[in-house]
Order: C-alpha cells, then structure tokens, then sequence
C-alpha cells in the first residue's frame, strides 16, 4: 500500500488554459503537501510531457480552444499502454462527466472547485495509481524470476530454450551456424561435500562471472540446474568459431577460485552441438551436446567433444588436464 509520503511525492500535471485556474489548483495542491506539482496551459504539450515524465495523476481541463481534454484522452490511451489512464477531468459542464469517464478518465472534478472534493478525488485516485504501479512492477519482477536462475541470475532453462531458437532462426536468415555448448563442473560434488554447500554455491556463482565474462555480449550463458551450464553462440560459421570459445572457457573456469582464506580447483567439461550440422531442433541439439559432453566425461573429463569434429577425425582438443578434474583446497594465506 503506498504511504502518506509516497502520496504527496507522486508526479502531478495539471493542465487548465487559464492561467488562475492553474494558480489555483497549484496553491491548493502545495498547501495539502504536494511536491511533485507542474503545469502548462497547452494541450498539444501533454502526450510530449507524459511521455517523458510519466505522471502519477494529470489534472485535465475539458474545454480548452485547440485540443479538447477529449483529444488528449485520445493521445494519452497511446501511451499508456496498460489502458490506465491518470486522468482527473475538470469540469463545470456536468454533462461532460459521464463523457469523460467514458473516454477513459478515472474520475472527475467539478468546478467551482469544493476542496474536500478536490483533496478526496485526488488522494483516491493517486493510492490507486501507485498501487497499480506497484502491481505491475511486482509482476514484472515475477516473471523475471520465473526466467532466471535465483542463485545466479543467469538466465534458466525455460529462457535458455527461447534464446536457442532465436539464435538458429537468426543462423538460418543470415546463412550462418550456431552452437550449444552444454558445461558440467568436474568432480563439483566434492566441493560440495568437503566444505559445505556455501561454498559450493560460491562456486557456482563465480563459474557464472567467468563464463560471462569469457563469452561475447551477444551469446547466452544460462545455468540449466545444479553444476550444469549452457553457452549458446549465434551467428558462427565454422566449428572452429566453435571450437575457440570453448577452449577458452575450458581455460578460464580451471583458474584457481579464492574463497575465504581457501584456493579451489576444479575444471570442466564440454559438449558441443552445431547447427544445422548436428541438429535443428532445440530438444535435439541439446540431447546431441548432452552426449558430447558424456563423451568429454568419458575421455577424461576437463576438455570438450563434438560429434562434428569426430566426423572431422577425432577431437582437436586442448592436452587433458596436468591437475586433476576437482582438486581440493590449498589454504592461500
Ligand atoms: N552448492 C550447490 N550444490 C548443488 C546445487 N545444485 C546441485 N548441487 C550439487 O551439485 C552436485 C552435482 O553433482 P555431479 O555433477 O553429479 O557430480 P560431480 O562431482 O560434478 O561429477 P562429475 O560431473 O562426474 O565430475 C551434487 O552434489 C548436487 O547436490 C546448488 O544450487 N548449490
């Protein structure tokens, strides 16, 4: 619910062509503990103005020479996309009330103004107008959630899917590739089991800051669940445009990881998929890079494998590791 002062901070417009009536309504606006007052007395100017400042509640003069309130009622409903438009209209015709209401005002005012009624209607109109924002930030931040990793904030599996497609109907217009690199940490269970889940959390959300940071803007670095990652590139042309990334991203995340006076290891493994090469569908190019990667595991973990560079005659891989897949801590002090 918003407070008092969230209240008497919104942003108000109040849009009359007479220049005391504007004083007016200011004077009794400032007095009630408003702060956030402005005014101009042309109609053409408050699409323009609401674009740019986004008004909790505007105060509409019906007749004006020019454009009528009608009209920028009209221009407003573009902008306010929700359909909710903040509009108070003033009156003293009262057969325009139930018009203004009609064309999509939430309430009105009737002039000469009483002030109660001027204190009440505006008050009302502001607490649901914040509500309603606050709905709508709320459900925003809502299906963010339901399209991100919590612990990573990388995006999740639902958004990952959506992101391939994207990436292959890009590759397909463009007459490009694409790549799905599916990752899974090397022996991450033992970090876990030796120091704890924090740490393993810990892990897991710097693994995430190095496959950013290791990858270009333009590709998708998600967390499938547990210690499983998914890299996609777009826009690629050969499997070594493929090849490359992940070799880098082989070396970045074998990098030791500080925790608390700790110095980590571990390494990973990698499958690659290329479409339209391998696949091209999502479900099967991720089944076909989920068993790249078993093959990676399978050879020795901390490395990466692709059906099309076994086509090509044996992956060209970077020398297996000298360390072990997870090796556990060295105190760093
Ligand atoms: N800290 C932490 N651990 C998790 C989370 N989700 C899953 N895990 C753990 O991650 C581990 C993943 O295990 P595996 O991939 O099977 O084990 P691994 O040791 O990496 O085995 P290899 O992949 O064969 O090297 C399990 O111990 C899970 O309990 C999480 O959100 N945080």
């Amino acid at each position: 619910m918003p407070s008092r002062q969230d209240i008497l901070n919104a942003k108000i417009l109040v849009v009359d062509d007479s220049p005391d009536n504007i004083e007016l309504m200011e004077e009794i606006l400032r007095e009630e503990g408003y702060t956030c007052v402005s005014s101009t007395m042309l109609p053409e100017q408050v699409c323009p103005l609401h674009r740019e400042h986004n008004y909790d509640l505007i105060l509409l003069d019906l007749q004006m020479p020019g454009l009528n309130g009608f009209q920028v009622m009209k221009g407003l409903k573009e902008i306010e996309q929700g359909g909710y438009l903040p509009v108070l209209a003033l009156t003293a015709q009262p057969s325009f009330k139930i018009a203004a209401l009609e064309a999509g005002a939430r309430d009105f005012i009737s002039k000469p103004f009483d002030l109660l009624e001027v204190h009440k209607r505006i008050h009302n109109m502001l607490e649901v107008r914040l509500l309603y924002k606050e709905l709508a930030q709320y459900s925003k931040a809502q299906q963010e959630l339901a399209l991100h990793d919590a612990l990573t904030g990388l995006p999740n599996r639902r958004l990952l899917e959506d992101r391939i497609e994207t990436a292959l109907q890009h590759a397909n217009r463009s007459h490009a590739k694409a790549a799905v690199m599916y990752l899974d940490l090397d022996g991450f269970k033992a970090i876990n089991d030796t120091y704890g889940h924090a740490y393993g959390d810990d892990i897991l959300k710097m693994v995430s800051q190095r496959l950013l940071s290791s990858s270009r803007k333009e590709d998708t670095v998600a967390r499938l669940g547990g210690d499983e990652f998914m890299v996609v590139l777009g826009d690629i042309h050969t499997l070594a445009d493929a090849q490359g990334p992940a070799a880098k991203l082989v070396e970045a995340l074998s990098e030791p990881y500080f925790i608390n006076d700790l110095t980590l290891r571990l390494s990973t493994s990698i499958g690659i998929s290329i479409y339209p090469d391998d696949a091209e569908t999502v479900d099967a190019l991720i089944n076909i890079a989920d068993y790249a990667l078993y093959e990676a595991k399978r050879a020795g973990k901390n490395r990466f494998c692709s059906p099309a560079a076994n086509r090509q005659g044996g992956a060209k891989m970077p020398a297996p590791a000298e360390k072990p897949a997870a090796e556990l801590a060295v105190p760093h002090r």
